[in-house]
């Protein structure tokens, strides 16, 4: 079985800012998942922690109970590309991997075939300076996979990506799970790897707000109705003695909050007032993760302890 990852209590502080704030959460093996957040949540200071290249100030973040450093060569194990990869700009592709070969115990043919199977053969002997962004991201995402790690772990790797890049991402992340390994993706946009991942950890301020199987956030959305007919008065009077909270959306329709379409109907049957529209409006799954970053901490692992979670930006 591929490896795990364990983060416990992680706490980091720049000055004032806690960046990452009593982070816990598990990623399973054979799964992707998103590691989610707007801006300025935490992800990349977490992802740092966990790759060795910061410094925690309590907590740990370990790879089933290993830290990065305590690999013998972390790269055959743990391929990641965070965001800020940085590229010597007048170095071509293909000494830019080989140069990250040695570490992750790759040699020049594993270089080529990475090469060509990200797309970027026909760059290999071009400098990094005249790189599109989503060029950079492959081969950041090349340079990952040298060691043909068991855990593989991106920071926002859709950034510049074409349409037709996101999907070969997709399939590509999906593949690489299937066969047992563990894969993290952090993103600030739940839409944009929504339909790659399997499990979600969604932090803010530094703190974990949601975590589960993607499914389950589904079952966060509330539901709502929206309904319409002929006679706004009428409907507006049998939609307010029922007591649910209704919003008039103008032009003889009506919106209410935490209910079904089929409870809405009902109702209105009963009370003999014509209708012409009536659907359910339940919120996107991209506005159910923007209310759960908006909202107070809270978490299955971890009940809301903060009063003050704003420490952030
Ligand atoms: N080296 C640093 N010095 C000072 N503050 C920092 C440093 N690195 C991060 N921060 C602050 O820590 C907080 C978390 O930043 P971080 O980059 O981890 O968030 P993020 O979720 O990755 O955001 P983004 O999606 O914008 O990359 C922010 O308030 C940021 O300004």
């Amino acid at each position: 079985m591929s490896l795990g990852i364990q983060v416990s209590n992680l706490s980091k502080s720049f000055g004032r800012v806690h960046a990452v704030d009593d982070l816990s959460f598990v990623v399973e093996p054979g799964r992707v998942t998103g590691f989610l957040g707007p801006n300025g949540a935490g992800k990349t200071t977490t992802l740092r922690m966990l790759l060795g290249l910061a410094r925690a100030n309590s907590g740990t973040a370990t790879f089933d109970g290993r830290r990065y450093t305590d690999f013998r060569q972390p790269a055959r194990h743990i391929g990641a590309a965070l965001e800020a990869s940085s590229f010597h700009p007048g170095r071509t592709a293909r000494d830019h991997l080989r140069l990250f070969a040695p570490a992750a115990g790759a040699g020049d043919a594993r270089c080529d075939e990475l090469l060509s199977f990200l797309g970027l053969e026909d760059a290999a002997n071009r400098r990094v300076q005249g790189f599109s962004t989503g060029m950079r991201q492959r081969l950041s995402l090349a340079t990952a996979l040298l060691g043909d790690p068991e855990v593989l772990i991106l920071d926002e790797p859709t950034n510049g990506l074409d349409p037709e890049g996101i999907a070969w991402l997709r399939t590509f992340l999906r593949n690489y799970a299937e066969s047992g390994r563990t894969v993290l993706v952090s993103s600030h946009v739940l839409s944009e790897v929504q339909q790659s991942v399997d499990d979600v950890v969604i932090i803010a301020r530094g703190r974990l707000v949601h975590e589960s199987a993607l499914r389950e956030l589904h079952a966060l959305a509330e539901p709502a109705a929206v309904v319409s007919g002929p006679d706004p008065d009428a409907l507006r009077a049998a939609l307010q003695a029922t007591g649910w909270p209704v919003t008039d959306e103008g032009a003889g329709t009506f919106r209410i909050a935490g209910v079904r379409a089929s409870e809405v109907g009902h109702a209105l049957y009963a009370a003999r007032v014509e209708i012409h529209r009536l659907e359910d409006d339940a919120p996107s799954l991209e506005e159910t993760f923007l209310r759960l970053v908006d909202g107070p901490p809270q978490s299955h692992h971890h009940p809301a302890t903060a009063q003050d979670g704003r420490a952030g930006e």
